[in-house]
């Protein structure tokens, strides 16, 4: 029998050897790295993750500062690669099986929100994409349209009846509008999305159980903390044992949600088995589609979802479309507000349809909603980038050649098995080159004549807008969200004129993933946006 020192010998020096192989492969990449550019590292431990989530438009300073391919440190100081170069871009889409989730990203999702869609990869992602993509067609979205109506004009009354409070000389409500637009998509999300509801518009002013979970979870002050603490648990996993900030915020989310949606999942199955009883054959929210999408009749044993699979889509249509979508619309009331111009040619465009209740087709008639609509997502890009890991050692194509450290210019980036590429959806959209010298300005009337170089953005629903990604893990609900950001829009710009209550130059976007509107000189005040409103028809 071998002797148990010799073992813990063997075994320490292994786990040398392992440690040592990897700092040389870690000094070799570092060495080798033909970029010049990029921001200090200021911390092994954090690289520039604690800047990121909190200084706004960093990456686009330092775009500016190294070009639109530069390194930057995540955790553990591990190298991401920021790209903003069009061609690489479209590279990386259009080669998506060689570009995947990051690991530890998907690993991390996983213990919020189950495998569902935004979570599973390979072939299992294509299994339910395939079922799911019955859900999001356009008929469905039609029928729905009936719902962001009923939930738009329902928030429009709400603060129409707080103005009505308010003093009759001077009819301004100033109101923090992130709440009353949170609450309107979480309500959507919850009844298109799965007949749920939430009550969250009905119960404004009280506590909303999801609303505060998610709030805590994304906007709370501690949040961005707590996520950074969460990430370097999901990559060592030891540090679980660790009582870390974070770990009971995540907890609750991921019970609420489940069991919100085991049960919603079970109640919906059984009134399908139940057949015309009690199972609404209309019934056209999503889950209803998938349900129907996934019985035995409909689709072979090995393509269905499992119970646990159906379970993990409502925690992520829930995840993947209240917050972005409430974001974008809260973005595009800021950007109107400051273009009085822009928002009365708006208001006048929507008057011409004379009823309170647009179809989809009559919202998708209106020229002007549809331009706004586009720039408020191509310029405050609310999910403001994507993360994908190559599979293997690879070389990317540049629209700009780079010059590397001996001072030679390339016309392609070659990168290794293993590197993180960061792809900037909001740098791409502010991009000079591609959309002119007034990139960087609100100006929805770009749409009418877009410059030739956004052709070659790979872009979904259109080919040069990149606010939804492209490819085959592109967002499944951008029908969704564009109508359902009409319809918001249609009903509060017909009511009401919008001013910005505080100056613009305090409000900026901050976050990671979904950036979203805060004080830049008081950020513990978490997701906030004041806005002056008052009636239309008594403007002056
Ligand atoms: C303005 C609103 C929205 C924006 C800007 C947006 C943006 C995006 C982006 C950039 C992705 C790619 C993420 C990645 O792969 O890492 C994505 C994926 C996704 N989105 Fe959205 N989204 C929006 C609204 C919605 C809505 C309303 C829903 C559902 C009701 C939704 C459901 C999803 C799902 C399920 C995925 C994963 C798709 C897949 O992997 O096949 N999104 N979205």
């Amino acid at each position: 029998m071998m002797d148990p020192s010799h073992i813990l010998f063997m075994a320490a020096a292994a786990s040398l050897c392992y440690g040592l192989i990897h700092l040389l492969q870690f000094l070799y990449h570092e060495l080798t790295n033909p970029l010049v550019g990029g921001p200090r590292n200021p911390s092994w431990i954090f690289g520039n993750v604690k800047e990121l989530g909190s200084e706004t438009g960093l990456t686009e300073r330092w775009q500016e500062e190294f070009g639109p391919i530069y390194l930057f440190r995540g955790l553990f100081s591990r190298r991401k690669l920021y790209v903003a170069d069009v061609k690489a871009l479209s590279y990386i889409v259009a080669n998506d099986a060689r570009f995947v989730r990051v690991p530890v990203d998907v690993k991390f999702k996983v213990g919020l929100l189950g495998e569902g869609l935004l979570t599973v990869v390979g072939d299992d992602h294509k299994r339910q994409r395939r079922i799911l993509n019955q859900a999001f067609g356009g008929p469905q979205i039609r029928y729905l349209t009936e719902i962001f109506v009923k939930k738009a004009v329902q928030l429009r009354d709400m603060w129409v009846a707080e103005l009505a409070q308010g003093n009759s000389v001077a009819p301004d409500l100033t109101v923090d509008i992130c709440d009353g637009i949170g609450r309107m998509t979480l309500d959507v999300i919850g009844e298109a999305g799965f007949n749920h509801e939430f009550q969250a518009l009905a119960d404004t002013g009280k506590p909303n159980k999801l609303a505060e979970l998610l709030t805590n979870l994304f906007h709370s002050p501690e949040a961005r903390r707590n996520w950074m603490f969460l990430q370097l648990q999901t990559l060592i996993p030891a540090l679980k044992l660790l009582p870390l900030p974070g770990q009971k915020a995540l907890a609750t989310a991921h019970a609420t949600m489940y069991s919100i949606a085991s049960q919603i999942v079970s109640e919906s199955k059984r009134a399908l088995s139940d057949g015309e009883k009690s199972f609404d054959s209309s019934k056209r929210d999503l889950l209803s589609i998938l349900l129907k999408a996934n019985m035995p009749t409909s689709i072979p044993a090995h393509q269905r979802l499992s119970d646990a699979e159906l379970i993990a889509q409502i925690s992520t249509f829930v995840a993947a479309g209240h917050e972005t979508t409430s974001n974008a619309i809260a973005w595009a009331l800021h950007s109107l507000s400051l273009h009085r111009a822009t928002q009365r040619k708006l208001r006048e465009e929507l008057s011409t349809i004379s009823s309170e209740n647009p179809t989809m087709d009559e919202l998708n008639s209106l020229p002007y909603l549809e331009s706004v609509v586009r720039e408020a997502l191509r310029f405050h890009g609310p999910v403001a980038f994507v993360d994908r890991m190559a599979t293997q050692d690879d070389v990317l194509p540049l629209s700009r050649p780079y010059i590397d450290k001996t001072g030679k210019s390339h016309d392609t980036l070659p990168i290794r098995k293993g590197q993180i590429v960061h792809m900037s959806i909001l740098a791409l959209n502010h991009d000079q080159d591609i959309w002119g010298p007034d990139a960087g300005e609100f100006r929805p009337e770009r749409w009418e004549n877009v410059p030739s170089g956004a052709g070659a953005i790979p872009g979904m629903p259109h080919p040069n807008l990149f606010s939804f990604f492209a490819g085959q893990t592109n967002c499944i609900g951008y029908r969704f969200a564009l109508v359902e950001i009409k319809a918001l829009l249609f009903t509060l710009i017909r009511a009401f004129e919008f001013e910005p209550a505080v100056p613009s130059s305090r409000i900026g976007r901050c976050g990671s993933l979904v950036r979203t509107p805060m004080y830049l000189d008081d950020l513990e005040r978490g997701t906030s946006l004041p806005m002056n409103m008052k009636p239309v028809n008594k403007q002056e």
